[in-house]
């Protein structure tokens, strides 16, 4: 497998670490500062006698050494800083994921792509659109990573292990995510036996705001720690075609009522992307706020001015 990370920024070196690590495949670091990635990958190699990795790192400032990857993961772009939206990014990122998406049409026909750089939802439908690849073959990620957030507030809440919460985070990558708390359980039991309706709304909150809340913390950029082991997540099922059900920003033609557009929902991601679309029965209301989520998206996306 060979693995491209464009962005080596905080949350693309981060990724490629813990890809690297996993032995998943060969890794290419890209970004257009010059000599940046090559000593982050020869930082990476020079641990590898210790960690007995198999795998190689390169790091590079040419687009063509990620000629015929099999997988790319869009990590470029600005973070946000304290006080911004992810979608005060739009415009400057728009731009980079153009010249990303042209790059990759150039350079590789087959690929899968992972979205990662925000606003995450909008810039996956812009992806998709300029590297005319199919689209399961393009995918964002967010659904992952804000669920993690749901599962840890749960289990921290509980002190419980956090491994043992399952919860599922739907809608788009901002304030009207989805958090599905009627789909939340702690070992299969639903989390309303352990937890009161305020706390579960407490937590709700803390969810929708987890991003902000360590923009605000780092005081400077965003997180890369959770988002990269998500990224690794969705890497792994792919690399693997494990087929496990994550919650990622998928194509959806009719599906929960959208149409046309990404947004994120349960999907099967195996080797060949995204394999299915997991429908869930949801009630009215989170019908009601998923499709909101959509249309704030749809949005973000008429301004690109595709068409
Ligand atoms: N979807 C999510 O859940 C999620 C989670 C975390 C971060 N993000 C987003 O990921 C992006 C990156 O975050 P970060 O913390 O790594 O930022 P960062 O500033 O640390 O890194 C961004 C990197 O992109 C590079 N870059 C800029 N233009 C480029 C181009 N044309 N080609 C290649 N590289 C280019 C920069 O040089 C920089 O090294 C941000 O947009 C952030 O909002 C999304
Ligand atoms: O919050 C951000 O701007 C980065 C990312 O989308 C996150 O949720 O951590």
């Amino acid at each position: 497998m060979k693995i491209s990370i464009i962005g080596a920024g905080f949350v693309g070196a981060t990724t490629a670490q813990r890809i690297w690590e996993k032995n998943l495949g060969d890794v290419f670091l890209y970004d257009i500062i010059e000599d940046m990635p090559q000593g982050k990958a020869l930082d990476m190699m020079e641990s590898a006698p210790i960690l007995g990795i198999e795998s190689k790192i390169v790091g590079t400032n040419r687009f063509e050494d990620c000629k015929d990857s099999d997988i790319f993961i869009i990590t470029s772009g600005l973070a946000r800083q304290p006080g911004m939206s992810r979608d005060d990014l739009l415009n400057r990122n728009a731009e980079i994921a153009s010249n990303v998406a042209e790059n990759i049409q150039r350079f590789s026909q087959n690929a899968l792509v992972i979205v990662v750089s925000n606003p995450v939802d909008v810039l996956t439908y812009l992806i998709a659109h300029k590297t005319k690849l199919p689209k399961h073959r393009v995918m964002g990620m967010a659904g992952v990573l804000d669920s993690a957030r749901f599962r840890y507030f749960i289990a921290s809440e509980l002190d419980i292990a956090p491994q043992a919460v399952q919860a599922m985070v739907l809608g788009g990558h901002g304030d009207e995510m989805v958090p599905l708390s009627r789909f939340a359980t702690v070992s299969g039991v639903g989390i309303e036996h352990f937890l009161s309706k305020e706390k579960i709304e407490q937590l709700i909150k803390r969810t929708r705001e987890g991003g902000a809340e360590i923009v605000k913390l780092l005081k400077k950029g965003s997180a890369y720690y959770a988002p990269s082991a998500s990224i690794l997540e969705m890497v792994e099922s792919i690399v693997k075609d494990q087929k496990r059900i994550l919650p990622c920003s998928a194509w959806c033609e009719g599906h929960y009522g959208v149409n046309g557009q990404y947004i994120g929902v349960p999907v099967i991601l195996g080797r060949n992307g995204v394999e299915k679309i997991i429908e869930l029965p949801l009630t009215e209301d989170e019908l009601e706020a998923l499709q909101e989520s959509a249309r704030h998206v749809a949005a973000n996306v008429a301004k690109l001015n595709l068409f």
